[in-house]
């Protein structure tokens, strides 16, 4: 099963230091773990640290990984500026690494993929026409299709609506468990944390606060020291954790 465990883990842009010796718990395959804090506090910035696309000190230790490139990247911001349609710009994510040769196996890989995030019907739109939400499913799709063991989503639903964010964090929940993959996902909603993520860790500053089961860790104690907001945690009427924001500290 993979494993993803962060050792001191340190990067800067420039001179600026970021990430300040991030070190966790190991993190396995089926587990979906929410990355918390607030803006600027790093991360998106850990993400691609972990990605390898930042270097840094300390050390991002994945094992039992099955592939050589276990990992898929799903940034926030997704420009399309390239002329392709979604079925073509989802191929090509699956064809990363893997050659231009393409199987029926891919083409199955894509159908699924579009399937499974609602938007095999967009198949042949161009990904430059696509709406904000529309653009975050194809960013999800592109990733999912690579069949990541470890997947970094960077606030995968921050342009979806109601009911696709429940759609896809469902999904993505179900994914975990049936592909025994890593997910971990950056998320502003900490709703969504309780009730979607087994595992939350929280940056402020770039440095790790605090790490662990998000039902321990997602806490009115927390949301008031560091987002700077009154809440409360109390079941909803199918006995799922809600999060109630009474207001500003
Ligand atoms: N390419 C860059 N060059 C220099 N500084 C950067 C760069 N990218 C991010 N930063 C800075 O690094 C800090 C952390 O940014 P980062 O995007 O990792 O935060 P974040 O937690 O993802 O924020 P948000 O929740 O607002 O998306 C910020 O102060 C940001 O301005």
């Amino acid at each position: 099963m993979v494993t993803l465990q962060l050792d001191r883990v340190s990067a800067s842009y420039g001179r600026q230091e970021i990430l300040s010796e991030v070190s966790t718990p190991e993190f396995q395959g089926g587990q979906v773990v929410a990355l918390l804090g607030p803006n600027a506090a790093g991360k998106s910035t850990l993400f691609r640290r972990i990605f390898g696309m930042l270097k840094g000190g300390g050390h991002v230790r994945i094992t039992g990984a099955r592939t050589a490139t276990p990992v898929a990247y799903m940034p926030q911001d997704t420009g399309a500026s390239a002329v392709l349609s979604v079925y073509e710009a989802v191929l090509l994510a699956r064809m990363q690494g893997r050659g231009m040769k393409v199987q029926n196996e891919d083409l199955a890989h894509v159908d699924r993929a579009l399937e499974e995030l609602g938007i095999a019907a967009l198949g042949e739109r161009d990904i430059g026409n696509l709406s904000g939400g529309q653009r975050q499913l194809l960013s999800a799709a592109q990733a999912l299709v690579q069949e990541p063991e470890i997947l970094l989503l960077d606030e995968p639903t921050s342009a979806l609506d109601l009911n696709r964010q429940l759609g896809l964090l469902t999904i993505l929940r179900r994914l975990a468990e049936e592909r025994q993959m890593l997910i971990m996902a950056a998320l502003h909603d900490l709703g969504h944390a309780l009730r979607f993520t087994d595992q939350a860790m929280v940056l402020e500053r770039g440095r790790l606060i605090t790490c662990g089961p998000t039902d321990q860790v997602v806490t009115p104690d927390l949301l008031r020291r560091v987002y700077q907001v009154e809440a409360r945690i109390e079941p909803c009427s199918r006995g799922l954790p809600q999060l109630i924001v009474e207001g500003a500290v």
